[in-house]
């Protein structure tokens, strides 16, 4: 804490209480506006006040972020406590290593994100987006029907990433139901009840032994924990049954996964023909870290627009326009579109991922923060940042120990880099130049000058994925219905990621009420 006296002339939020600080009102899973406040209205460095006095730090410098994501990536990791959390209930994937471990894994991983593989999976995402309209059809049979569109958004997500990345079926979108799909959803509001419990995770770890660990959790009288447990292990055994009967195919040749769900072209069929000796510990951490990763951050944008969309009726009708002069809006040539044919035709891209998803993902990353830690002390470099004092920093001395959150919701709404509308969702504004200062700024980014997808070591892995699955996903929505809004107010929460749902709900399912009407 007294090294801490470096962050006294950073600007942030007072807190009431030294003994809370604003820490549970500024992760509350219940309301993001505080958050939201938070992150937008201090700079591009801020503190949170912690618990006993402790400082976080919130920073959406592009000059300190570019050299925490570069030069000193292996001084800023993830948090031990978080890494440590995914590992004991998933397993090692690329969220629980670090370092080396992580580099080394992600050079396996990223060759089966490559475009080739991405385009194999186009006719699934369209085939699944096909079947998601077939389902609200039967949900839409009176004009103007009020549903709640976000649980088929999340069977649909589930259901792509099934397919595509694991090369396994949830089954049918309106009935979707295995322990696989009933535990991966619990897993998030299960892990909220733990969450202050984390913290603890890397001491107790160091301490005890995992055999003993593996034994308190089934006798220990504490639910919550027996119900990580259970999720834990239910989907680790769904996980290896999908594994050993890809292995056991393998063994009679490359091909013999053609008549499998993913048809052989899904990630964890491309991994194991790329790498077999990796072991089914590892396939399975990552396995699981790939679907949640996938769905809820996927499904979530798809809501937001959908939402969106809603709200903004003539930017809903012009996109419809626009998409049935492309496919004449029948099912068929929506069908015959594959990787390239969508690629081919530049007006649809331009509308859909250039202006829609561009402008929703900066205004509403389903990830706004991002958990660091300082493994040692370090001085970050400050490009334009004003101190509590008003005068200009130019660097911050970064205690070891101290958390940084890497700020991206702060980063996509500055009014110093995207104007000073940088607050409304305006997708035209895709259409022409950006403001100079943009480019300027330079931003670590892997798409579109946003920070939604981060950038550096640990940028999403799977993004251009989602961009493609939204894209093929929304064509369709747009093309078979009209969305109004509900009467209902609709509040973003967070849990994990921002989730929607009505004013006054008090559980974190996501629940979004549309009012529908079928187009054909
Ligand atoms: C709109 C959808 C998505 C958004 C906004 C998103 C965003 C992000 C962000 C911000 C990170 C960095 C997290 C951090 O370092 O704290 C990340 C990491 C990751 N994402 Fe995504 N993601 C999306 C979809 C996907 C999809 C479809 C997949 C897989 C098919 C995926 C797999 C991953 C994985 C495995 C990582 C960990 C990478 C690593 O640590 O090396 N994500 N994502």
């Amino acid at each position: 804490k007294i090294k801490q006296r470096s962050l006294q002339n950073v600007p942030g939020p007072a807190s009431p209480s030294f003994i809370t600080g604003i820490a549970t009102e500024f992760h509350s899973p219940f309301d993001m506006r505080f958050r939201e406040h938070v992150l937008t209205s201090y700079g591009r460095v801020l503190t949170i006040l912690m618990p006993l006095g402790d400082v976080a730090v919130a920073i959406s410098d592009p000059v300190a972020l570019a050299a925490m994501l570069g030069r000193y990536r292996d001084v800023f990791e993830l948090p031990a406590w978080f890494s440590d959390t995914l590992n004991a209930v998933w397993g090692p994937g690329l969220m629980s290593v670090q370092g080396k471990e992580h580099s080394q894994q992600r050079r396996l991983l990223n060759p089966a994100f490559a475009v080739r593989h991405l385009r194999d999976m186009v006719p699934t995402f369209s085939g699944v987006s096909r079947e998601l309209v077939a389902v609200l059809r039967k949900e839409v049979r009176e004009a103007r029907t009020e549903l709640d569109i976000s649980q088929f958004l999340s069977r649909f997500t589930l259901e792509s990433i099934g397919r595509t990345g694991l090369g396994y079926t949830f089954g049918a979108l309106d009935n979707h139901g295995t322990d696989y799909s009933r535990a991966l959803k619990e897993f998030g509001p299960a892990m909220m009840k733990l969450h202050h419990w984390r913290l603890y995770l890397p001491w107790v770890r160091r301490i005890f032994p995992r055999s003993w660990l593996r034994w308190a959790t089934e006798v220990l009288p504490w639910p919550a924990l027996r119900h990580m447990r259970g999720i834990s292990d239910s989907v680790y055994m769904a996980s290896l049954e999908v594994l050993q009967r890809k292995r056991e195919l393998l063994k009679h040749g490359r091909d013999s996964l053609s008549n499998e769900v993913g048809e052989g072209k899904d990630l964890v069929s491309i991994l194991l023909r790329l790498d077999t000796s990796v072991s089914d510990e590892n396939l399975i951490g990552h396995m699981l870290l790939l679907t949640l990763g996938a769905t809820d951050t996927t499904s979530s944008m798809i809501s937001r627009v959908i939402e969106l969309l809603a709200r903004h009726p003539e930017v809903q009708a012009k996109l419809r326009e626009e998409l049935e002069g492309v496919t004449s809006g029948s099912s068929r040539s929506l069908a015959d579109l594959d990787y390239e044919a969508y690629a081919a035709l530049p007006h649809l891209e331009a509308v859909i991922r250039e202006t829609l998803i561009r402008e929703t993902l900066r205004m509403y990353p389903p990830l706004q923060i991002s958990p660091r830690v300082a493994y040692m002390d370090a001085v970050l470099p400050l490009g334009q940042v004003t101190g509590a004092d008003g005068r200009t920093i130019d660097k911050l001395f970064v205690p070891e120990g101290t958390i940084v959150w890497i700020n991206m919701f702060g980063l996509n709404r500055d009014k110093d880099i995207w104007g000073p509308d940088a607050d409304e969702w305006k997708p035209e504004r895709w259409l022409k130049p950006l403001p100079p200062s943009v480019a300027d700024a330079h931003i670590p980014s892997i798409y579109a000058n946003t920070a939604s997808f981060l950038a550096g070591p640990r940028a999403c892995i799977g993004y251009n994925m989602a961009l493609t699955v939204m894209r093929i996903a929304i064509t369709h929505l747009v093309l078979f219905f009209n969305f109004a809004p509900s009467e209902k107010e609709i509040v973003w929460m967070n849990g994990g990621v921002v989730s929607p749902t009505v004013k006054g709900a008090t559980s974190l399912k996501p629940e979004l009420p549309v009012v529908m009407t079928a187009l054909y």
